[in-house]
């Protein structure tokens, strides 16, 4: 998408908002048309040149009036602009938060979060500025001909001799603009990474601390921080540097103004108020000249932020950004897709779930796993195993379009599963990732995830099913204590248990566990598949695990070398038949 279009699909996203405020503009700037004649008929008048007489106090009135008028315009010009704008802003992070939340999960960004959080905010707000600013352009563009057609039929060669330099001076001042531009450009990307810095140091203070590495972080940070000072130094130098030029043209214009216009005046062919019309207006032409030249600049800013933007989207076309869609303000009505389509998928019980020569590669490494096959039973549990790194995540994630969609085909009942990402989600399947991610909110709110407490039961049940009402009881307020921010006020088992606890509350079909057990002890883990299987006979589980404890209840068993299949079956023939898990097994008798 060209920038020209993203600007123009933002303006057609709410045409007649746009039209109302451009309209607004346009009256806005036209509006000292008028005070610039009252002015020049007021000083016409003094002098006996006044075409038409209203008085001293019918002119004083006449300017009042106008004024009057003007503050008013611009009052309903700000209301218009502000509900335009916000609009605009606020579809493009919508769309862009949708996008986001669509992407497989494992690669939603491709940048640090703090990174992310500076396109959403700054580069969304750029372009908003851009479409804002094309309002006024026209709008002055308006004033510029009616003033330029006024000016002209008083005096032709004044108007050329005194605009001309000023266009000159601010058109050379405006090919600065693109050294401007570099600036920008330089001291946004130097502002996302330190907002990225910032959030990352934040996020890891702990592995700081106990890699003893306070100082080369600060020092790291203090460079990216220096980097940022020299770049916004240059582009505040530079912005003030031509808005000194540009503010600077009206007195350079109204001194060539009066050089010339005195030796006009003497001969009787301008008068007073036509010098006063001149001077009025120069500064409204120059303020034109200046804001085309800021609407260039805004312009090709946008260019750099609708890159930024399309970069978060990960290869997806830019037209995401702009599609029309409601912002739910006013009580408008949420759209009902997503009820729809989770009410139009039945939750069909699982028979059978088939797997035929899944792949994916990482596109930077080139690792991940080849042409895997499994077939999963109705009540059946399969646990995947293998050496570490050897692709058991990646299997996890790919089969559940947590990753983008790589080779294979996956069948729930004989029916291919066309979008794996929609598709495995409660009621059809269920997961616990290996590392647990918590919101710092209450132990409820984390486990139940804005789902509504169906009965007095399940969460009670899930918590059980967890091996977690033990630890709720020890908590300082149950269920409502707050878990602090990722969970740090709860030990590793805890919070993987709450994981399994934010899973097993969700009635599915296929329960999907990444490693559950690997803070858990031999004694709660037993207790926890032991429950998970009272709880649900019929459930299908698909395990990562390499504890014995998962290994040994297992109905199949996969074990995973780099990336494919090396063996499976049941535990009793993987011990005489593959030498990795026998390795495994053994090492983790050793353990316990
Ligand atoms: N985001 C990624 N980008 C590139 N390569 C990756 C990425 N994630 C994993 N890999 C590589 O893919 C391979 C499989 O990784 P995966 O995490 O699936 O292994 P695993 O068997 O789950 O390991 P572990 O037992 O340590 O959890 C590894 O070689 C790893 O380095």
């Amino acid at each position: 998408m060209t920038t020209f279009q993203y600007l123009w699909k933002l303006i057609a996203y709410r045409p007649m908002r746009y039209t109302l405020n451009a309209v607004m503009w346009t009256l806005i700037y036209l509006a000292p048309i008028a005070p610039g004649l009252v002015t020049k008929e007021f000083f016409d008048t003094l002098t006996g040149h006044a075409k038409l007489d209203y008085g001293v106090w019918g002119l004083i009135a006449l300017l009042m009036a106008a004024a009057i008028g003007r503050m008013m315009l611009i009052i309903i010009g700000f209301i218009t602009d502000v509900n335009f704008r916000f609009r605009m802003s606020m579809l493009l992070r919508r769309n862009l938060l949708e996008h986001v939340l669509k992407q497989p999960g494992a690669q939603a960004i491709p940048v640090a979060p703090g990174e992310a959080i500076s396109h959403f905010r700054d580069d969304v707000d750029q372009s908003e500025e851009a479409v804002s600013w094309s309002v006024d352009v026209f709008g002055l563009t308006c004033f510029a001909l009616v003033s330029g057609y006024i000016l002209i039929r008083i005096d032709a060669q004044m108007t050329l001799l005194v605009f001309m330099p000023i266009v000159l001076v601010i058109t050379a001042a405006q090919l600065a603009t693109v050294r401007l531009q570099k600036y920008r450009a330089a001291s946004r990307e130097a502002t996302s990474k330190v907002t990225g810095e910032i959030s990352e140091m934040f996020g890891n203070v702990q592995a700081i601390q106990v890699a003893g590495a306070e100082r080369r972080v600060i020092e790291r940070f203090a460079r990216s921080g220096d980097n940022r000072r020299k770049a916004m130094l240059k582009d505040k130098l530079m912005g003030e540097l031509l808005d000194s030029v540009f503010s600077n043209s009206v007195n350079l214009g109204t001194g060539l103004l009066l050089l010339l216009a005195g030796a006009k005046m003497r001969s009787g062919t301008f008068t007073v108020g036509d010098l006063s019309l001149f001077v009025y207006y120069l500064t409204f032409v120059t303020q034109f000249i200046t804001n085309v030249g800021k609407f260039i600049t805004y312009f090709k800013q946008m260019s750099v932020s609708l890159q930024r933007l399309t970069f978060l989207l990960q290869g997806a076309s830019a037209k995401v950004l702009t599609m029309a869609r409601s912002l739910h303000l006013k009580g408008e009505e949420a759209e009902p897709e997503h009820e729809v389509a989770a009410a139009a998928v039945a939750p069909a019980p699982l028979e059978k779930l088939e797997v035929n020569g899944l792949s994916y590669a990482y596109p930077d490494t080139g690792r991940g796993i080849h042409d895997i096959h499994l077939t999963l039973p109705r009540g059946s549990f399969t646990v995947i195993t293998g050496t570490i790194g050897s692709g058991k995540t990646t299997l996890i994630r790919s089969l559940l379009g947590l990753l983008p969609t790589g080779e294979g085909t996956i069948r729930w009942n004989g029916v291919p599963v066309e979008d794996p990402g929609t598709f495995f989600a409660p009621p059809h399947s269920a997961y616990t990732a290996q590392v647990p991610r918590l919101y710092s909110d209450t132990l409820r709110n984390n486990i139940l995830l804005g789902q509504p407490e169906a009965g007095p039961e399940s969460l009670p049940q899930a918590l059980h099913a967890a091996v977690m009402e033990q630890d709720v009881q020890h908590l300082a307020n149950g269920l409502d204590t707050v878990v602090g921010p990722r969970g740090v006020k709860l030990s590793g088992g805890q919070a993987q248990r709450t994981a399994a606890a934010r899973m097993l509350v969700r009635d599915a079909e296929l329960y999907v566990f990444d490693d559950l057990s690997s803070a858990l002890d031999v004694e709660t883990e037993q207790k926890l598949w032991e429950r998970m299987f009272e709880r649900r006979r019929e459930a299908t589980c698909l395990v990562v695990s390499h504890r014995k404890t998962a290994l040994a209840r297992a109905d199949h068993i996969v074990v995973l070398k780099e990336g494919r299949i090396e063996a499976e079956g049941t535990s009793a023939e993987l011990l005489h038949s593959s030498p990795t898990f026998r390795e495994l097994w053994h090492g983790d008798e050793r353990k316990a």
